[in-house]
């Protein structure tokens, strides 16, 4: 039985998790934390830490792990560049998985996305993103939708600072030909829509993933540390922990 230790412990994700390490046979709960807790004393009971908190909180956490030599599963998302660098030096001696998203079904979009984009050729089909989530998430974009916007940055030659358009306002033109659109809604308990659209003249293409609970995130993470515990120091994303790559 593999011991966990889920940050967050009061929150949405941190509550499912709790409920998928219990269901997984082969986890358990090695210990929970929260806000004000002393995270030391937490992850000596564990021999993986699972954290959906706060991207504020990830530094210390990770400080935290490479101290205990403790693997990490991290679903937390709203990074600065200058926290995705602790997270990508750690990696190089402990194992972690960093991922935006650690549903199946959300995965499988990314590789859709991809492929998608080399057949719908941005010469004809202009692309736009939306995501909605629940009036409570802080970070915007979501980091799915980031990820998503990485994809096609990849497949088109376009840049996230040059060729993202984040919502549009007032007189703006007519739209770039490279433009990739980001619309973000907010509102009521929406767990996580993500669309990536494609649209020429005459014809459209919409692939849409529709999260309608936590548990397919949390079921993921559990599935994610399990993986996990085997492997050597590095950066993994669920990608790899699906074989999707
Ligand atoms: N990768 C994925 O598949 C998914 C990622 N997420 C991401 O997970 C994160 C959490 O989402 P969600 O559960 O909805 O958020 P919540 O606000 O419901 O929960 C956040 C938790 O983090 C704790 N926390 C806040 N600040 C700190 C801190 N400084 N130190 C330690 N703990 C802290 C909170 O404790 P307290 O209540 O005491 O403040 C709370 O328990 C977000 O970044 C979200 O985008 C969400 C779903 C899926
Ligand atoms: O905050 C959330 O709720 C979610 N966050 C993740 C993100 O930012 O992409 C994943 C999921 O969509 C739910």
């Amino acid at each position: 039985m593999l011991p966990i230790l889920i940050t967050g412990k009061s929150g949405r994700m941190g509550q499912a998790v709790i409920e998928a390490t219990e269901i997984n046979p082969g986890t358990t709960i090695g210990a929970t934390h929260d806000a004000g807790e002393n995270l030391d004393d937490a992850v000596k009971a564990s021999k993986c830490i699972i954290d959906f908190t706060v991207h504020t909180f990830s530094t210390s956490l990770i400080e935290t792990a490479l101290r205990h030599k403790v693997p990490v599963v991290m679903g937390t998302t709203g990074h600065t560049e200058a926290e995705l660098q602790t997270i990508h030096a750690a990696a190089k001696i402990i194992p972690i998985v960093h991922a935006p998203n650690f549903s199946v079904g959300v995965n499988t979009l990314f590789w859709l996305t991809s492929r998608a984009a080399r057949i719908l050729k941005q010469d004809a089909f202009d692309i736009e993103v939306t995501e909605m989530h629940h009036r409570h998430k802080i970070d915007a974009p979501s980091g799915t939708a980031r990820r998503l916007l990485d994809i096609l940055n990849e497949e088109t030659g376009t840049s996230y600072k040059e060729d993202v358009a984040h919502g549009r306002f007032g007189n703006i033109g007519p739209r770039k030909a490279k433009e990739i659109g980001m619309h973000t809604l907010r509102g009521g308990d929406v767990v996580g829509d993500h669309t990536v659209m494609f649209a020429a003249d005459g014809e459209r293409v919409e692939l849409t993933h529709k999260a309608s609970s936590r548990m397919t995130f949390a079921s993921g993470a559990v599935r994610a540390a399990l993986w996990l515990i085997d492997k050597p120091a590095g950066l993994y994303d669920m990608q790899d922990v699906l074989e999707l790559k």
